[in-house]
């Protein structure tokens, strides 16, 4: 495998022969577990001495038959590799065909049973691609740099409904993307789902017993659509932007499928105090889906730049929203069990993209187009960001592709005032940065200074963010008291809260304290949902507690409820527990 693939987490040879289209047939089998169907691609090359194409597979996904340019051909697998999987060789055509099936490690899928879903009637399938999972559904060069456009056509079982991340042609019950998009980016649900209309443009999708409470939680897509627009200058590209809420073990808070934004139903808060996630997954409309990161160690130029449309259109006041990443970001780069993946680029050479994730590609990502912003004004920051996506849609951007576009068309000479080896290649925190606005997080930090004093009255008057703030500045205290905490619950009502946000800080603050009832209020709550976010610290919590008996509950909690979590999320908690040395051993 060339070093370069390495890198980039495939072994394909997309640099040399490439897709521009997938066709796709598939049958949903729930009885087996499996899809099964065959993809057919065009293919284009770079040339003479190109003898063949080469794609990735993973998870036990089996090939039965290939075919190049009409004509049966005997594909040569590679030797697997634990992260990358195996490399399929077929020889190099303009037509390649494999029929194929998935295999019963497919990372990719989720197979939920009836009992496992909100209606508790129908199974369940979903998919998540991002970052190299996609290999495991389809054979495919599982890369951002590939872009392609593809279609598909679903067999599945008559009281199922299918939704893609493409746009539905009703007359040839099929699917397709028009627009060139990177393989992370493919996604399916089919299950048993209802829609409301929240704009006409966008749709919520999900279980019929939640539909409605999903409707009116995401009713502000179309908002922030139309508010992203204003920000960027640029027009929405991708015809319809609709949602569908997942079933609790959907690891991930929003997954930006394109045309398809994937959510958490723990986002359903009652009040859309939430919903800056959807105004995120928005957002990348613009960065990630139309200019895409072109390998995983470019990470940031997806995330980074999101967050940062997201802070223009969410309503969250922005200094403020930056202030508590800032404080999140100083967390993250002191705890991250591997410090050199805390690099804005991390040297990601063999290493599973799973493992490397953390907030550093969103927060340091962010902080440095803030930083950019801050030295060239507000004004000539936007013309930029029009101009950039200009440059690139529907490409890929590497970090230095992003640095020599801005120091010719923004910088000039300031670029001098930008330490771009340090953002680019330092571990840690952010290299640089700028005053902020602190008007609105003095309040928090006064309330939380005087505890155990609690703010009752104006805890209830705070906007989400803030009661979030006021917890999180709590957790930095050393420990605080079983009865202090004990009169916060009672005048905050933090047990019965609807917010899971709150509810996993308030899971956390007690079991730093060791406070026995932290232990049931978190079992409950990481057996109630599989989002990796909430799930992972809270296991990692409860294992290190100052708590008798938080260990073993915590252990015979992740092996009674195993199958509830998504393949991703399995394989992340059992290695978060293994790498703090807890054996997993009942
Ligand atoms: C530098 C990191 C290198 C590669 C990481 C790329 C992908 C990592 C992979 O683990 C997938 C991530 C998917 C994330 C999807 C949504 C997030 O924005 C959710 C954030 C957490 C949450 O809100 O639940
Ligand atoms: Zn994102």
């Amino acid at each position: 495998m060339a070093s370069s693939r390495r890198e980039a987490a495939t072994q394909s040879n997309y640099e040399e022969a490439w897709a521009t289209h997938a066709a796709l047939e598939w049958t949903i089998d729930f009885e087996k577990q499996q899809i099964r169907g065959r993809v057919r691609y065009v293919v284009e090359s770079s040339g003479v001495g190109v003898s063949e194409f080469v794609v990735d597979t993973n998870g036990g996904l089996r090939i039965h038959r290939a075919l190049v340019n009409g004509r049966v051909v005997s594909p040569k697998l590679g030797v697997p590799h634990p992260i990358f999987g195996t490399a399929v060789a077929v020889p190099v055509g303009s037509e390649v065909v494999f029929e194929y099936e998935t295999g019963t490690a497919c990372a990719a899928a989720q197979w939920l049973e009836p009992e496992q879903t909100a209606d508790g009637k129908f199974p369940y399938l979903f998919t998540q691609c991002q970052a190299i999972h996609c290999r495991s559904l389809i054979p495919i060069q599982d890369v951002p740099g590939v872009k392609l456009t593809w279609e598909a056509r679903v067999e599945k079982p008559a009281w199922a409904t299918v939704l893609m991340s493409g746009l539905e042609e009703k007359e040839t019950d099929s699917w397709r993307q028009p627009r060139r998009v990177s393989p992370y980016l493919i996604a399916i649900v089919c299950a048993r789902v209802e829609a409301r209309d929240v704009s006409p443009r966008c749709r919520v999708w999900a279980e019929p017993s939640v539909v409605e409470r999903a409707a009116s939680e995401f009713a502000d897509a179309e908002t922030y659509v139309e508010r992203a627009e204003e920000a960027t200058g640029v027009a929405y590209q991708w015809d319809r932007y609709d949602l569908v809420c997942l079933p609790p073990s959907f690891p991930y808070g929003g997954m930006e499928n394109v045309n398809l934004t994937f959510v958490t139903p723990t986002l359903l808060a009652g009040d859309k105090s939430l919903a800056n996630v959807v105004a995120h997954e928005v957002a990348h409309s613009w960065f990630g889906n139309l200019v895409t990161n072109a390998t995983w160690a470019h990470f940031w130029l997806n995330e980074g730049w999101t967050r940062w449309l997201e802070r223009q259109i969410s309503g969250v006041p922005v200094d403020f929203d930056i202030s508590r990443s800032r404080a999140a970001l100083t967390e993250c780069v002191e705890h991250f069990p591997r410090p050199e993946l805390t690099a804005l680029v991390p040297p990601l050479r063999g290493v599973d993209p799973d493992d490397a994730f953390s907030i550093v590609p969103y927060e340091k990502g962010s902080g440095l187009l803030h930083y950019i912003e801050h030295l060239v004004g507000k004004d000539r920051f936007r013309e930029f960001v029009r101009s950039y996506l200009g440059r690139f849609e529907d490409g890929v951007v590497t970090s230095e592709d992003f640095k020599n576009f801005a120091v010719e068309n923004l910088l000039g000479s300031s670029s001098e005032d930008i330490d771009w080896d340090a953002w680019f290649h330092a571990p840690g925190n952010l290299p640089q940065t700028y005053a902020l606005d602190t008007s609105l997080t003095v309040a928090v930090d006064e309330a939380a200074a005087a505890f155990p004093w609690v703010p009752a009255c104006s805890y209830f008057s705070w906007p989400t963010a803030l009661k979030l703030a006021y917890l999180e500045r709590l957790l930095l205290l050393e420990k605080c008291e079983k009865d202090d905490l004990q009169a916060l619950d009672a005048a905050l009502g933090l047990t019965a809260t609807p917010n899971a946000e709150i509810r996993f800080r308030w899971c956390r603050l007690l079991l730093s304290s060791g406070v026995d009832r932290g232990v049931d209020l978190a079992l409950d709550f990481v057996t109630s949902n599989g989002r990796m976010k909430f799930v992972r610290p809270l296991y990692k919590a409860l294992a290190a507690a100052p708590i008798p008996g938080a260990l073993a509950a915590a252990k015979k909690t992740f092996k009674d409820h195993y199958a509830f979590y998504h393949p991703i999320c399995r394989k992340m908690i059992t290695s978060d527990l293994l790498r703090g040395g807890y054996n997993l051993a009942l």
